[in-house]
């Protein structure tokens, strides 16, 4: 398995601390009548350990983007504490990137133009820069395609490059929201795989922490270490699933019973057990 190089990590080994912790976090917005804040999300308490690949499910409207965007530094708490590697989060960051749904890649640049974009930006396109666009272009499979432009490149290589793009800068934490949505089933399934190939490739002690939100049950199950279950809104923490198969996770993996049992688990805490089939028929919290 291949290792990219991380030259402004330090030295793997010793106790870290947790990548995430979040304490007490309360958001919301202005509603734009009384001037008061709706809460968006309410109370959240987690601790995320490094490395962990941690999925969000829950009702539309419960809060998931705003927690990312929290993440990402790009909305105010409106209570608690968010700590990156123990330090309090004060404001966006070149240790996140965020992935979204839709590809905002910029047309008038190729797809390397793309990925070195961010490097560029910070003053960072020397030649290990370059070398790690290359790299990283070539694990998410487009070194065919590093010429192209974006309206050139299906949906999958658009999600692709962009995955490209929030590595490059060797981010800690990796925000995911719902980027394989607007894909096709298939393509969908593609990219799940290739995602976890490229998260894992860059071996245990530097994985990047990820935080993936998604509405599919069974991509949660799929990807996931832990699936945090959110209530409606304003979002809490319902459930925290640990999801212990081992990985690389085959696609018959889906059709066991494991797969199945896991997935049921998601269902009840989501909608109560009424809505699996063959469930105590009780209504949910
Ligand atoms: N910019 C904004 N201004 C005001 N209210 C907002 C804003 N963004 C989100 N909200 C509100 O905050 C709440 C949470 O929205 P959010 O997008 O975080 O939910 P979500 O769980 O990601 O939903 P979905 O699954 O439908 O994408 C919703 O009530 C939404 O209307």
């Amino acid at each position: 398995m291949s290792t990219l190089s991380r030259p402004d990590q330090p030295p793997a080994g010793g106790p870290t601390p947790d990548a995430l912790r979040v304490e007490h976090v309360f958001l919301g917005y202005p509603s734009p009548r009384t001037g008061e804040v709706v809460l968006a999300v309410r109370d959240l308490n987690v601790t995320v350990a490094r490395g962990e690949f941690v999925v969000i499910v829950g009702p539309s409207g419960c809060g998931k983007t705003t927690l990312l965007e929290a993440l990402a530094g790009l909305v105010p708490l409106h209570g608690g504490t968010i700590r990156l590697a123990g330090k309090a989060l004060r404001g966006p960051g070149t240790d996140r990137s965020l992935v979204f749904q839709n590809a905002s890649l910029l047309p008038w640049r190729t797809v390397r133009q793309n990925v070195e974009f961010s490097l560029q930006a910070q003053r960072r396109l020397n030649r290990p820069g370059r070398e790690r666009v290359h790299e990283l272009i070539r694990l998410v499979g487009l070194e065919h395609a590093e010429r192209k432009y974006p309206h050139e490149l299906s949906g999958g290589m658009r999600q692709r490059v962009n995955l490209a793009r929030a590595l490059v800068t060797a981010p800690s934490l990796l925000l995911l929201d719902e980027p394989f949505g607007a894909l096709d089933a298939q393509t969908r399934e593609i990219m799940q795989n290739e995602l976890v190939r490229v998260w894992q490739a860059e071996g245990a002690e530097q994985r990047r922490t990820a935080i993936f939100v998604t509405h599919d049950v069974a991509e949660a199950v799929f990807l996931a270490d832990r699936v945090l279950v959110f209530s409606p809104a304003p979002g809490s923490i319902r459930a925290d699933i640990r999801i212990g198969a081992p990985r690389p996770r085959r696609a018959q993996w889906k059709r066991s019973a494991e797969f199945v049992e896991l997935s049921d688990q998601i269902l009840t805490a989501l909608y109560g057990a009424a809505a699996v089939p063959g469930g105590a028929g009780t209504e949910g919290p």
